[in-house]
This record gives C-alpha cells, structure tokens and sequence, in this order.
C-alpha cells in the first residue's frame, strides 16, 4: 500500500525546533499586530458633529435614504454617525450589506430598543422589534411554518377569492382604489391569520390594526420623544406628562390588538367554529399553553397583520402610480394577459409562470420604489471590525436598499421605470431586486412570499379589467414621500416630525376605466 506508507512517513517525523519556534513567534507577532490595528483602528469616515450631540441636528426628517446616498458619495460606502454618543453606520453598497448583515448575521441581527415605543408602548416584544434570541427564533419558527411557499399554495384560493371581492368593489366605486386596496390586503392577511372575515367597509379589526400601526410609527418618530434620545430622561423622571399620556394611549391599543383576536379564536375553538387560521392551528396543537407560549403565539400572529399590511399596500400604490404615469408598460402588461390568460376569464396563480413580463413589472415596482427603503434598523452586538474600521458594540446600523437599487452601474437609467431591463440577458446587470427589497441575514422579511402573492393576483386582476389613467397628469408626482406623522407631544424637532420607515406616493389620484362589458361581465 504505497499510499498509505508514503502519507505515514512524514507524520513520524518531528518538525525541526527552530521552525517550530519561528512559527510560534509569527503567530504572536501577528496577533499583537492585529490587536493593535484594531484598537487603532478608526470609525468609518462621516460628516463632522457638534462635541456631545454628534450629528444630530443633520440625520434627515425627511426621505433620509436620499441624503444617505449622498453623504455616501461624500465619505464611501460606509458613513459613521453619532448622537448623543449613540453610533450609527449607514451602508451603501451591496458588499458592505451583504458582509455585515447576512455574513455577519449572528452579531448584527439584533433591534436597537426604543423606549418610548419598545418599553413604554409595549412594543419590544413584537417580532420585528423584539430583541435577537430564542423569543424571535420560535417567533422565525412558527412564521416560516406557517408561511412557507407549500403552505401557501394552499392559501391561493383565499387569495383570488378576496381578489374577486376587490374587483367588484372597484366596479362600484372605483375611485375609492386605494382604500379597497387597503382592504384586499387586509382581508387576506386577517383570513390567514385569525381566520376573520373583514366587512366591506369601517371594519373594527381592520381600523384596531391601521391605529396600531399609525401609532407604532408615531412612538418610533426619530426625535419625538426625547426619553429615545436622551439617555438620562427616562420616562420616571416625572417630567414628561404628555409622553405618559401618549404611552399609555398607544399601550391599551397594543395591548387590545395583541389580545382581543386571539381569545376570538380561542373563543370560536370552544364553540367549535373556528375557521383555520395561523392562530386556530397554535392554539388547537397545544391546549395548555405556558403564559410565555401563549404571549409567543399572540405575537406571531399579530406580526403578519402589522409588518404585512402597510408594506403591501404601498407597493400597490406604487403600481397604480406607475401605470398612469407609464401607460405602455400597461398596455404591454395588459397584452402578455390577454395573450396568456384571454379575455373570458380571470388570471389564476397557475398562470404565473407564463407571464414573464408581469414578474418583471413586479420586481420593478420593489427597484423603483421600495417601500422600505432604509430596511428596518440591526443593531451590532459586539464590537466588530470591517476594512479596517471600528463598528462599536451597539452601532445602529442602517442599510440604505434604495440606494443600492438606485445605483446606474448596477441598473441602468435607474430612475426609469423600466420592466424590460428584468428581461435581458445580461446577468451581470439588474439583479432582482428582491435580494434587497425584503431585508437581511436573519431579520429579513419572512412575509416575502405572502407579499408576493398578494401583489401578483391585485396587479393581474386589476390589469384584466381596468385601465388605470392618472386623474389630473399634472398633479402626478414620481418623487416618493415618507408617511408625514403630525406628533404632538414632548418633541426634539416640534415642526418637522415625521417617520422615516416607509414610502408611499405623495400625490395618486387615477381613474380606472373598465377595458370592455366583456371585462366587466367577468365579475358577475
Ligand atoms: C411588499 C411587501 C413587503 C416588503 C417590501 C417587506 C419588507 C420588509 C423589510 C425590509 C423588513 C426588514 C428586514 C430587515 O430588518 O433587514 C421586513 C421585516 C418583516 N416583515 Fe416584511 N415586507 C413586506 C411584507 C410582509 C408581509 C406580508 C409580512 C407578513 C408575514 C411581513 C412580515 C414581516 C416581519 C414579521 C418582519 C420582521 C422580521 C424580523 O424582525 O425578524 N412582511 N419586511
């Protein structure tokens, strides 16, 4: 066995001492130059603060991902910030994201925890606010459970039912489109979720979630409370009367929200009329539930209504806005369905894979507008080391989506809405923006697939029977703005608070014309 003898042969052999000791020595010296590179090493570039109060009078109250972008032309791709001695990093480009926050993901998934709303609110213990460990890996657990892609197709028929449900409300009232898109989306989430159905119109649930999500955006307002920027104010420093007024407000609706449809179900369960649902199957597969278990399920279920409702629904208003300002992608979009689904019946989910450039319009929605343009916030738990800079233990970390879908050497002409650039062969070009869209490492967006659901059957369905036009075109507005929040309480930026998280069109008012009597007599 001469392989065996020659791979023996060296292994008796004994390393000669002074290579062992050159070795040794290498191996220390190495490693004491790497400790003193990394304590000296700096925090990334950035634009200067004031001593003690950092850069706060520069973050952005408005579109902050604009000026991120443009600092990052500045300073690099990786911008350092500060305030009141709170780090925050800015990430621009798809290494520096993909590095730290998916390669990285282990010490950069957790949520920087906000008083007002986390603490106070009640907040900290929802799955996109809650803190990085077990709790939001069982949350993970029954998410992914729950919404993976098999499981969902079981979920397609609810899905074009409500779709079906839409297009009638469209054909009596059609100005009312976004408000019905509003409902589609809600009515499928609730279905999924608590197996409830939602009323036509001013339905309790659906108004309990929109004020939760309304007033989770006003406690997370950057600078409207100062206890979220103030170290040393804290709530029991009794000076902060309106802030207690608000806390209190906004905690009776969490706490309803996270409460009230879960002992419905509960309830309906006892009667034996239950329809199945996420909530039905948790509570049904374990009876006798531990309070931690029991607060565990509340929160996954509620976490589907209120990170997947708002999300959706501006990427829908993205689409009508994109259509009346583009009205030949429509036609084309409109032509692939006639050709592929034909004018006697709706689109189903089984004609999705033969319709390539709807996919396309689609991922082009997500580029041209995501409507999380900034993610949602990590937080870095131990001090962390990345081309030779320092990111500090507990560095905020923000990673700017839009500007990495807005990059012209990554998508060519990016302020074009351009499905066609999807269509090309060109791999090194227009990647699917989906990679960004929904977030990164281990708090990416586990509702992805739903949302993707949910936005091919509206988008299908409203393109075989309507024409979208704009209603007045000069009023059209192409720039996206953030939710504008009026806050009314203690505020560091009384003027001008407003929320940063999400995108929404500043101006949609379209008209949605039905195509034929043919069309309209689909919905009979
Ligand atoms: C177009 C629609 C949607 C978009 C663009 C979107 C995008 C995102 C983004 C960017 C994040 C933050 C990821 C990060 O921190 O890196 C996120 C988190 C999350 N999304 Fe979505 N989302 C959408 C719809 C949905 C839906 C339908 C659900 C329903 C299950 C959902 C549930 C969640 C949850 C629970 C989180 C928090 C995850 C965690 O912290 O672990 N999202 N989403």
């Amino acid at each position: 066995m001469p392989l065996l003898a020659s791979s023996e042969h060296p292994s008796t052999m004994d390393p000669p001492f002074p290579l062992l000791l050159i070795v040794g020595v290498g191996i220390v010296l190495s490693f004491l130059i790497h400790m003193f590179q990394r304590r000296r090493a700096p925090f990334p570039p950035g634009p200067p603060g004031i001593p003690f109060i950092g850069n706060l009078f520069q973050l952005p109250q408005e579109q902050p991902w604009l000026t991120y972008a443009s600092w990052a032309k500045h300073y690099g791709d990786i911008v350092h910030l500060t305030a009141f001695g709170q780090h925050i990093i800015l990430l621009n480009s798809e290494s520096a994201v993909l590095d730290l926050l998916e390669r990285r993901s282990a010490i950069y998934s957790d949520r920087p925890q906000l008083c007002m709303s986390g603490e106070l609110v009640g907040w900290s213990g929802s799955v996109p606010m809650i803190t990085y460990g077990d709790r939001h890996r069982e949350y993970r657990k029954l998410l992914n459970e729950a919404l993976a892609s098999r499981k969902l197709e079981e979920l397609h028929a609810i899905e074009e039912e409500k779709a079906f449900e839409f297009l009638q409300l469209l054909t009596r009232d059609s100005t009312s489109f976004s408000a019905h898109a509003r409902r589609l989306v809600a009515a499928i989430i609730l279905d999924i979720s608590h197996g409830y159905t939602v009323a036509e119109r001013d339905d309790p649930r659906m108004e309990l979630a929109e004020r939760a999500n309304r007033e989770f955006a006003l406690s997370t307002v950057s600078g409207a409370y100062l206890c979220d920027i103030l170290p040393f104010y804290t709530f029991r420093s009794g000076q902060a009367c309106s802030l207690k007024k608000d806390a209190k407000q906004f905690k009776k609706t969490v706490d309803t929200l996270r409460n009230e449809p879960y002992d419905e179900v509960k309830a309906e369960i006892a009667n034996g009329r239950a329809k199945p649902s996420f909530t039905q199957r948790l509570i049904e597969r374990n009876l006798h539930p531990t309070p931690e278990e029991e607060l565990t399920y509340k929160w996954a279920a509620v976490a589907i209504y209120v990170a997947g409702a708002d999300t959706t629904t501006s990427a829908l208003e993205w689409f009508f806005l994109a259509m009346s300002l583009y009205p030949k992608v429509q036609e084309k979009a409109h032509s692939e369905l006639m050709k592929v689904v034909g004018p006697t019946r709706l689109p189903r989910f089984s004609d999705r894979t033969h319709l390539p450039y709807i996919s396309a319009l689609i991922k082009e929605i997500h580029r041209w507008n995501p409507v999380i343009p900034l993610a949602l916030p990590h937080r870095l738990t131990q001090d962390d080391y990345y081309r030779g800079y320092h990111i500090p233990a507990g560095s905020i970390i923000w990673a700017n989506s839009w500007s990495l879908l807005h990059d012209p050497a990554v998508y060519p002409a990016p302020f074009e809405f351009s499905p066609e650039r999807f269509l090309s062969d060109n791999e090194k070009l227009n990647p699917d923006p989906r990679r960004y869209v929904f977030g990164y490492g281990r708090r990416s967006c586990p509702g992805q697939v739903l949302a993707e659901d949910m936005l091919y059957i509206a988008i299908v369905s409203t393109l075989s029977v309507f024409r979208i036009e704009p209603a007045d075109a000069s009023k059209l507005d192409v720039e996206s703005t953030s939710t504008i929040l009026r806050c009314d309480s203690v505020s560091f930026f009384p003027s001008q608070v407003d929320k940063v998280l999400y995108s929404h069109p500043k101006v949609l008012e379209c008209n949605l014309i039905p195509r034929s009597e043919e069309a309209l007599s689909l919905l009979q």
